[in-house]
C-alpha cells in the first residue's frame, strides 16, 4: 500500500488526484492533505476522506479547527506544508500547490527521499538548478503530472534522452488564440477564463490565454529532462488532444495522445512503472474527433514565450522573477485592476528591472519573488520601486 500526502487537495489537480486514488483504493491511502483558504472543502474532504495531518494557509483556520476535530492535527502556513511533506509515514507527495509557495515544499520532500509527482511547474520555473541540485543528492524522485511532460516522460520510457533531435510541446493557444493583438485590448475576465479544452484553476487558465503556461513548460522540460532551450519547441494544436512529441535523431517522433483529462497523467505519475485500468470513461475516439490540427507558434503574438526562452537561458533568479511577477500581474487581473495585455507589460517591466543573481540561494529567490511582485504593483499605481 502506498501512502500519499497531497498538497493543494481542495484545488484541480488535488481533487483529481483524490479520484484517482479512490479509484484504486487497493494500492494507495491517503495519510496528509492540505487546502489554503477552502475551509468548506476541506470540511467535506474530512467526511470522504478522513485523515489525521492537515494543513491549511492561515493559523486562525488552524486553530478553529482543531475545536472542531480533536482527533486530528492542523498546521498552518509554509511550515504546515514543508512538515506534510516529510511526513515519515509518507511514500509519494503530490504537489498540486498553485504558485512560488510551492518550492519549499518541493525542496522539503526530495530532501526527505519521497517520490514527488510534480504538478507546480513553478517550483521548476522559480527554482529549477535548486531542485536539480536536491534530486542529485537525495533518493527521492520526481514524476512529472503536467500533460505535456508526462507526455514526454511516457515517449522517453525505452530511448535514450541522448538520441533526442528535440522535444515539441503542444500548446492549445487558450481562451483568445483566435484573436489578434488589437483585438485582446479589451478583453474581459470571464473571457480569459473561459479556456477551449481544459477546466483548470484560475491562475494557469490566464496564464495559457497569454501563453505564460507554454513559456513556464519549455523551462519546465528543460531541467526535468536535461535538454538545452535549443531542442525545446512549441506549436499550436487546438484540439489539446497530442500532449506533446519527442522527435530523435533518427527522425522518428514518438507521440502520446489522450483526452483532456489530467486523471491519466496523475495517475501515471502514481503507479509508474505499470499503467492500471482507467475506471471513468474518458476514453479517446479518433472517429468522433476527425482531425488533429496544427499550425506554428507565432512568438509576437504571444510575447511572454519568447521571453520565457530569454529567461531561462539566462538562468540565476529570472526564473524566480518571472514566475512572481507573472503571479502578481495575474492576480491583479483577476482582480479587475490590469488589463489582459497589461500582464505582458508588467512581467516584462520586473524581468528587465530586478538585479540578476548567476547562482541564487533560496533566500535570495524569494527577494528576487517578491521584488519582482512589488515592481509589477508599482505598475499598476504607475509607479517606480
Ligand atoms: N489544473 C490543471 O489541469 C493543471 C495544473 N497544473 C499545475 O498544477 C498546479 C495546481 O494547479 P490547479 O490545481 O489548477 O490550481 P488550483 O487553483 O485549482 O488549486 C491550487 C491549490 O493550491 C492551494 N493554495 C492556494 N493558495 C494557498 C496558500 N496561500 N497556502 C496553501 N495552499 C494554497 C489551493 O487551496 P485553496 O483553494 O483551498 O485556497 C488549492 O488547493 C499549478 O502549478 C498548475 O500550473 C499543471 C497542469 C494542469
Ligand atoms: C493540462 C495542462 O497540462 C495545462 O498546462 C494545459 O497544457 C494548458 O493548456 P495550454 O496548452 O493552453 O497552455
Ligand atoms: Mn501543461
Amino acid at each position: 500500500m502506498k501512502r500519499v500526502v497531497i498538497l493543494g487537495v481542495s484545488g484541480s489537480i488535488g481533487m483529481q488526484t483524490v479520484d484517482v486514488i479512490e479509484q484504486h483504493r487497493d494500492q494507495f491511502t491517503i495519510v496528509a492533505y492540505s487546502v489554503g483558504h477552502n475551509i468548506e472543502r476541506l470540511h467535506e474532504l474530512l467526511k470522504r476522506w478522513p485523515i489525521k495531518e492537515v494543513a491549511v494557509a492561515k493559523e486562525n483556520d488552524a486553530i478553529d479547527l482543531a475545536l472542531r476535530y480533536p482527533d486530528v492535527n492542523f498546521y498552518f502556513g509554509n511550515e504546515g506544508l514543508c512538515h506534510l511533506a516529510t511526513l515519515a509515514q509518507a511514500d509519494i507527495v503530490v504537489n498540486a500547490l498553485v504558485g512560488f509557495r510551492g518550492l519549499k515544499p518541493t525542496l522539503a520532500a526530495i530532501k526527505a527521499n519521497k517520490h514527488l509527482a510534480l504538478a507546480n511547474k513553478e517550483s521548476l520555473v522559480a527554482g529549477g538548478e535548486l531542485v536539480k541540485e536536491a534530486l542529485r543528492a537525495s533518493k527521492g524522485i520526481l514524476y512529472p503530472i503536467d500533460s505535456e511532460h508526462s507526455a514526454i516522460f511516457q515517449c522517453l520510457q525505452g530511448n535514450q534522452t541522448s538520441e533526442v533531435e528535440r522535444l515539441i510541446i503542444t500548446a492549445s493557444g487558450g481562451s483568445f488564440r483566435d484573436r489578434t493583438r488589437e483585438q485582446l485590448k479589451n478583453v474581459s475576465v470571464e473571457e480569459a477564463l473561459a479556456h477551449p479544452n481544459w477546466k483548470m484553476g484560475g491562475r494557469i487558465t490566464i496564464d495559457s490565454a497569454t501563453m505564460m503556461n507554454k513559456g513556464f513548460e519549455v523551462i519546465e522540460a528543460h531541467y526535468l529532462f536535461d535538454l538545452p532551450y535549443e531542442k525545446i519547441d512549441t506549436i499550436i494544436h487546438p484540439q489539446s488532444i497530442v500532449h506533446s512529441f519527442v522527435e530523435y535523431r533518427d527522425h522518428a517522433v514518438m507521440a502520446q495522445l489522450g483526452t483532456a483529462d489530467m486523471r491519466i497523467p496523475i495517475q501515471y505519475a502514481l503507479t509508474y512503472p505499470h499503467r492500471e485500468t482507467m475506471k471513468q470513461d474518458n476514453r479517446l475516439d479518433l472517429a468522433a474527433l476527425k482531425e488533429l490540427t496544427f499550425r506554428e507558434m507565432d512568438f509576437k503574438r504571444f510575447p511572454l514565450l519568447a521571453l520565457a526562452y530569454e529567461v531561462g537561458k539566462r538562468k540565476g533568479n529570472m526564473g524566480a522573477v518571472l514566475n512572481g511577477a507573472d503571479e502578481e500581474a495575474v492576480r491583479l487581473f483577476l482582480n479587475h485592476e490590469i488589463t489582459f495585455l497589461e500582464i505582458e507589460a508588467a512581467v516584462k517591466k520586473a524581468v528587465d528591472e530586478v538585479p540578476y543573481i548567476a547562482s541564487p540561494t533560496l533566500a535570495q529567490l524569494e527577494q528576487s519573488d517578491a521584488l519582482a511582485r512589488a515592481i509589477v504593483r508599482a505598475y499598476k499605481k504607475g509607479a517606480n520601486v
